[in-house]
């Protein structure tokens, strides 16, 4: 069962997809994390983020692993941890740049086939062109959504300061948000897209269990479905060997 969850930033896609992977027992790739680390990588290494020429020179360098378990989602860049760092102003400023530039996204594509080929359990995998590009004939496809508010507000809610009010202002974070979808869904390769076949799920007054369950239940019907479609090419087999 390969599940493909796409959508615009802060539409709620990690925290559902690791929670239905955890829920199905199934293995989870944040597809983010892997522009970031690579992102994060850059920046630390001397390459021009600004120079898309420098960025796909740089694009094969480093060493980028995954790991799958949606209860421990893990990231490395040349075995360094990544996981708290590609968090950054900094990573969130450059990676729509970086994951722009076409050597940049055949590397992390390869590296995201891979594993959804070796997950043999099923995977969950979340990002912005899983369903259109990297993985195509996934089983489901869930494309999320939420307005534009509700997206601010719930990334704010992230950010408390010490005196646990907001640290950053709702109007500006709308706005950061605003220009990396615009960024991630107008680059030529691979932009943000929803898929034709892709479920579309509007998120703006569910509650986050509620988008878990009604994506869990997406999954069961796709993984009900499949199997009686196997079952009925094994039928059909079956008749057209006695036929024979
Ligand atoms: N349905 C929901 N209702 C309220 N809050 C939600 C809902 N879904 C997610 N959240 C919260 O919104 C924030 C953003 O969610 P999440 O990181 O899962 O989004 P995302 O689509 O993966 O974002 P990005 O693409 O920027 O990584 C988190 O704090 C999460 O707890
Ligand atoms: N399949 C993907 C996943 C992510 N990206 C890029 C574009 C995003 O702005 C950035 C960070 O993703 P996030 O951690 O916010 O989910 O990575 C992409 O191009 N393709």
């Amino acid at each position: 069962m390969i599940v493909a969850i796409d959508g615009p930033s802060g539409t709620g896609k990690s925290s559902t997809s690791k929670a239905v992977a955890a829920q199905l027992g199934l293995s989870y790739l944040d597809t983010g994390a892997q522009y970031r680390a690579i992102t994060w990588w850059m920046l630390n290494n001397g390459v021009d983020v600004a120079d898309p020429d420098a960025i796909a020179a740089a694009a094969g360098k480093p060493s980028i692993v995954s790991g799958t378990d949606p209860l421990a989602p893990a990231i490395s860049a040349d075995g360094v941890d990544a996981s708290g760092p590609i968090r950054t102003p900094e990573v969130t400023a450059a990676v729509s740049a970086v994951s722009a530039v076409p050597e940049v996204r055949e590397r992390i594509t390869d590296l995201q086939r891979t594993i959804a080929a070796e997950a043999r359990g099923g995977i969950v995998v979340e990002g912005r062109d899983i369903g259109t590009t990297v993985l195509p004939d996934a089983d489901l496809k869930v494309f999320l959504t939420a307005s534009a508010e509700a997206r601010a507000a719930r990334r704010n809610g992230e950010l408390k300061s010490a005196d646990g009010k907001p640290a950053a202002d709702l109007a500006a974070t709308q706005q950061a948000l605003a220009a990396r979808d615009k960024a991630d869904s107008s680059r030529k390769t691979s932009p943000l897209k929803k898929a034709d076949d892709a479920v579309e799920v509007d998120t703006t007054e569910l509650t986050l269990e509620q988008v878990v369950e009604c994506v869990v239940t997406l999954v069961e019907k796709a993984a009900a479905d499949k199997a009686g479609s196997a079952g009925n090419a094994a039928d059909a087999e079956g008749m057209e060997k006695a036929a024979r």
